[in-house]
Parts: structure tokens; C-alpha cells; sequence
């Protein structure tokens, strides 16, 4: 694997257009982000949030009913759908997300188990939903074998996880993607500093924006919801994957030039999506 490139303002204008006068909402795509739990409310919030910032028709969060309150107050925007729902036909679906703040049990397995099998448009696995795929052999092999393009957004400690708990300390961000590529044959995106995204077993892009105030509870998160968004709205995999990693940094360098890095948290940089946007199809 290759570092092919820098993902920059050039290549994502070709990829992210003013709208079309005439458009309605049915052709802005409709997701499904299944994330949140009692305790982790916010990163349900974040990607839900992100998702409708990032211009998404219709966002439907699937979690736990007893946050349903706080995700209609915090984003009123979006529906809310009980775990035991998810069988509601997923092919309605333009892109599906999961993981953020779900939770590693056998209902967040059996929900993966059921996108993986019953899916084949984009998946995007953050957070849980990649612990979860660390615990289970099964859904390691349904990642290999599932008709969906799935991207994968691990952090270095979630890339550590997934591969077995293997000692990855010494190794570049290429090489730790050169590796979960190998064992899921996926997209992967390697989070931090100066992201990394693998869209072959040749190819990798790393991205140009973003800034240290993004180390914070929930960016993570954040980013889940805007690539689910892109490619909800019709972007190729890979496309959605690399401009979403480059729209997330730009939101959050445009929150940070008005807040500065310190007080920067993760619902300022959904707020500032529409800014990045507004840019680009300027
Ligand atoms: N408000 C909410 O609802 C929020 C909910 N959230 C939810 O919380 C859940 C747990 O997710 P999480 O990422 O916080 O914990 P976890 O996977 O154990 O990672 C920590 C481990 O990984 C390592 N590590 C991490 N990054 C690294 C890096 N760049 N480079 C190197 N190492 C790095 C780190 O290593 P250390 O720093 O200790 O050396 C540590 O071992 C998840 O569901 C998430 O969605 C969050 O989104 C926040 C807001
Ligand atoms: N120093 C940094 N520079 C640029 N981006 C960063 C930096 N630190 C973190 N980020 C970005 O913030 C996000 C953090 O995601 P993650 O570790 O999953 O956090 P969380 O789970 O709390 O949402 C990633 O997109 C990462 O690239
Ligand atoms: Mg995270």
C-alpha cells in the first residue's frame, strides 16, 4: 500500500456539488445511524446531528427508547427507531452507520449480523460496532463476505483491537491499514492526526485538514455521520470516505478559527459542517 495522495480542497469540489434547483429531499438520502445507549446518549446525538448538518433528507437513529428524549430535544430533526425495530426493511436505507456509543453485547452482534447479511449499499462501522467485530469471529468473516462496502473507522486503539490486540505501537499509520485491510478487505479509515484512508490494497489518501482541538470526546462520532451522509446522498464509497474525512477537518479548523482549539467540542464542529459545506459549492 501506497500513499497515493493528499486529500485536498481540489479533489473534493469534484465530488461535492451545489445542489440542483429541483432537488427534494427524497433524492438527499435517507439513513440509518443505530448508535447511543443510556450512557452514551452524545455520540448518538453527534452522528445524528452531523448527518442532518451534512444535508441528509431523513436521518432515523436506532437506540435505547430511554434516550429518545434527549435525541428529540437535542436534534428534533431526526426519528427515532427502537433497537427491536432494526428488521423494518433495510433496503429503505441509502447508507447505514453503526456503532458510536451502542455498546459490545450480543444485540449490538446480532444488529451487525443482520446489516451485514441483509445490506449492500454503504455501511460505515465506528466505534462498538468495531469492538464488536474484535470480539466475534463471525462478523470478522460476514465483513469479508458481505455484499455492502463497508468503511471501517477505527482510532489507533480500536485498530489494535480489531487486530487481535496485536503490539502496533511501532508501526505507521499505513501499516497498521496495510494490516486491517489484509484481515476485513474493507475501506479504512486510520483516525488522528493527519488521517489516513485506505480504499485499496494499493491505495491510500491522507487528508489535509482538521487540528488538535479535534481531540475531544465525540469527534469521532461526528465524522461517523458525515460520511454516512455523503454517501447517503449518492457518493461512491470511497469518495464519501475520503471527502467526508476532509469536510470533518474543515469544520472543525472553521470552529476552531472562531473558538479556538481549547474550547472546541464535538457538537461545535456539526454546527460548523453547513460552513464547510457552504464553502466547498461556493
Ligand atoms: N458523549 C458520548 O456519548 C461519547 C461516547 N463515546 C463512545 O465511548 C465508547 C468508547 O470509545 P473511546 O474511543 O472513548 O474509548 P476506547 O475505544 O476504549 O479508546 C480508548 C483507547 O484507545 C486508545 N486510543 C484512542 N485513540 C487513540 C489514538 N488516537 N492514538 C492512540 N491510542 C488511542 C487509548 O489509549 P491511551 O490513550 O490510553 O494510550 C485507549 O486505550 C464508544 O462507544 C464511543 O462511541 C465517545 O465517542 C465519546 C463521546
Ligand atoms: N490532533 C488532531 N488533529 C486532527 N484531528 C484530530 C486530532 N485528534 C483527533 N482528531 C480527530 O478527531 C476524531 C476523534 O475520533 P475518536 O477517537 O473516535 O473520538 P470519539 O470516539 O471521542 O468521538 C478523529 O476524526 C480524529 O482524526
Ligand atoms: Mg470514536
Amino acid at each position: 500500500m501506497e500513499i497515493r495522495g493528499l486529500i485536498d480542497r481540489g479533489y473534493v469540489h469534484t465530488v461535492i456539488r451545489k445542489r440542483p434547483v429541483d432537488v427534494h429531499k427524497g433524492d438527499c438520502g435517507k439513513v440509518l445511524i443505530v448508535a447511543g445507549s443510556r450512557e452514551m446518549a452524545g455520540a448518538a446525538i453527534f452522528a445524528s446531528k452531523a448527518a442532518i448538518r451534512c444535508g441528509s433528507g431523513l436521518v432515523k437513529i436506532c437506540t435505547n427508547k430511554k434516550i429518545f428524549l434527549s435525541l428529540q430535544t437535542s436534534v428534533p430533526e431526526a426519528i427515532c427507531m427502537e433497537w427491536g425495530n432494526t428488521k423494518d426493511d433495510l433496503m429503505q436505507y441509502d447508507c447505514i452507520a453503526i456503532g458510536p456509543g451502542m455498546g459490545v453485547d450480543r444485540r449490538s452482534k446480532n444488529i451487525l449480523k443482520m446489516i451485514l447479511k441483509d445490506f449492500d449499499k454503504t455501511v460505515v462501522i465506528d466505534a462498538d460496532g468495531l469492538n464488536t467485530i474484535a470480539k466475534y469471529d463471525e462478523l470478522q468473516q460476514l465483513v469479508r463476505k458481505t455484499e455492502a462496502s463497508v468503511i471501517m473507522t477505527p482510532h489507533i486503539g480500536e485498530a489494535k483491537r480489531l487486530l487481535g490486540n496485536a503490539n502496533i505501537a511501532d508501526l505507521t499509520r499505513i501499516e497498521i491499514a496495510s494490516f486491517l485491510r489484509k484481515k476485513y478487505g474493507c475501506m479504512i479509515i486510520v483516525k488522528g492526526a493527519n488521517t489516513l484512508v485506505a480504499v485499496s490494497d494499493e491505495d491510500a489518501y491522507t487528508n489535509t485538514t482538521g487540528n488538535p482541538g479535534m481531540a475531544t470526546a465525540g469527534s469521532g462520532d461526528v465524522l461517523t455521520g458525515i460520511i454516512t451522509s455523503l454517501a447517503g446522498q449518492g457518493l461512491a464509497p470511497e469518495d464519501a470516505a475520503k471527502a467526508g474525512v476532509f469536510v470533518h477537518g474543515l469544520s472543525g479548523d472553521l470552529a476552531a478559527d472562531k473558538l479556538g482549539e481549547y474550547g472546541l467540542v464535538a457538537s461545535d464542529i456539526a454546527d460548523y459542517v453547513p460552513f464547510a459545506l457552504k464553502e466547498l459549492t461556493e
